[in-house]
């Protein structure tokens, strides 16, 4: 079932608290004086999957890059659990297509780096359960004390997970973690990614070129379209979690697949 999503908080939802709040976000790049991204309005709820989908150069990076503190916008601004967000904040966890663990570094310790940068290495010692816990929640249990050079593609982004998940972040911001990964392994992610969100009720927000991914993944799709990037349509994806991989042959998969491609397709004919 393909619905455009209300402004408002969604009513089915018995719990709607607002995590993210973007309000009239443009950016313009002073560099070449490019309109990356004009009157971005979006509300996000506690517990939501939200991605973003569109042509490439359409602004989606631009739009995680601003969520998540790390480039201002020229207009507008973003609110995380009630504040401003001016800079990187330790409540929100990011993660990005290439795993950024220290090859010096154990899994384990690549894990605790949050906490230890924060708040020192004795806090990251009393925090090493916690670690722990998270390295089994993936399935790493057995690898905490192996170097990432050890580690394949996948595996060193379930430890990437567990490294963004130590500070238990109000919001995930996900630059398409897994498109390095081949299929089988990118299949596998998605479904541990759905089952850690569900479990720990995690807010996430996935910048992605898949459809089925963001089918698969998501609550809400915003389909994003260039010159200038702005959101096209808020999609409330309704159908049953959780998901899995056979249901990408379902009529109903199909149909809201069908609908994203239209909409990407309208875009590319104009
Ligand atoms: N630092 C920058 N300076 C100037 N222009 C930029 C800069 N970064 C991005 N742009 C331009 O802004 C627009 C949006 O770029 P952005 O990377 O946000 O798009 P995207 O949708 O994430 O693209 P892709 O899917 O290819 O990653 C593009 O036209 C891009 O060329």
């Amino acid at each position: 079932m393909v619905q455009a999503h209300p402004n408002d908080a969604r009513q089915s939802l018995p719990v709607a608290r607002t995590v993210y709040e973007i309000e009239r976000l443009s950016k313009t790049y002073a560099r070449n004086a490019l309109v990356a991204l004009r009157d971005v309005h979006l509300t996000i709820h506690k517990g939501e999957f939200v991605s973003v989908i569109g042509s490439s150069g359409c602004g989606k990076s631009t739009l995680l890059k601003i969520m998540a503190g790390l480039m201002p916008p020229t207009t507008g601004r973003v609110v995380l659990e009630g504040t401003p967000v001016v800079g990187p904040r330790p409540d929100i966890g990011m993660m990005f297509q290439q795993a950024t663990l220290l090859p010096w570094k154990t899994t384990l310790e690549n894990v605790l780096m949050p906490i230890e940068l924060r708040e020192g290495r004795a806090t990251a010692r009393r925090a090493k359960d916690k670690a722990m816990d998270l390295l089994e929640l993936v399935g790493l249990g057995d690898f905490a004390h192996v170097y990432p050079g050890e580690l394949s593609g996948g595996m060193a982004q379930r430890a990437s997970i567990c490294r963004m998940l130590i500070s238990d972040p109000a919001m995930l911001l996900l630059d398409e973690p897994f498109s390095a990964l081949d299929e089988l392994t990118r299949d596998f992610m998605n479904m541990e990614l759905q089952r850690i969100c569900l479990e720990r009720g995690s807010t996430a927000f996935l910048v992605t070129h898949s459809l089925a991914e963001a089918v698969l993944l998501s609550d809400r799709i915003l389909v994003m379209q260039a010159r200038p990037g702005h959101v096209v349509e808020d999609i409330t994806i309704d159908l049953p979690r959780p998901r899995t991989l056979d249901m990408v042959n379902t009529p109903e998969f199909g149909d809201i697949v069908g609908h994203i491609r239209d909409l990407l397709g309208k875009e590319a004919n104009e």
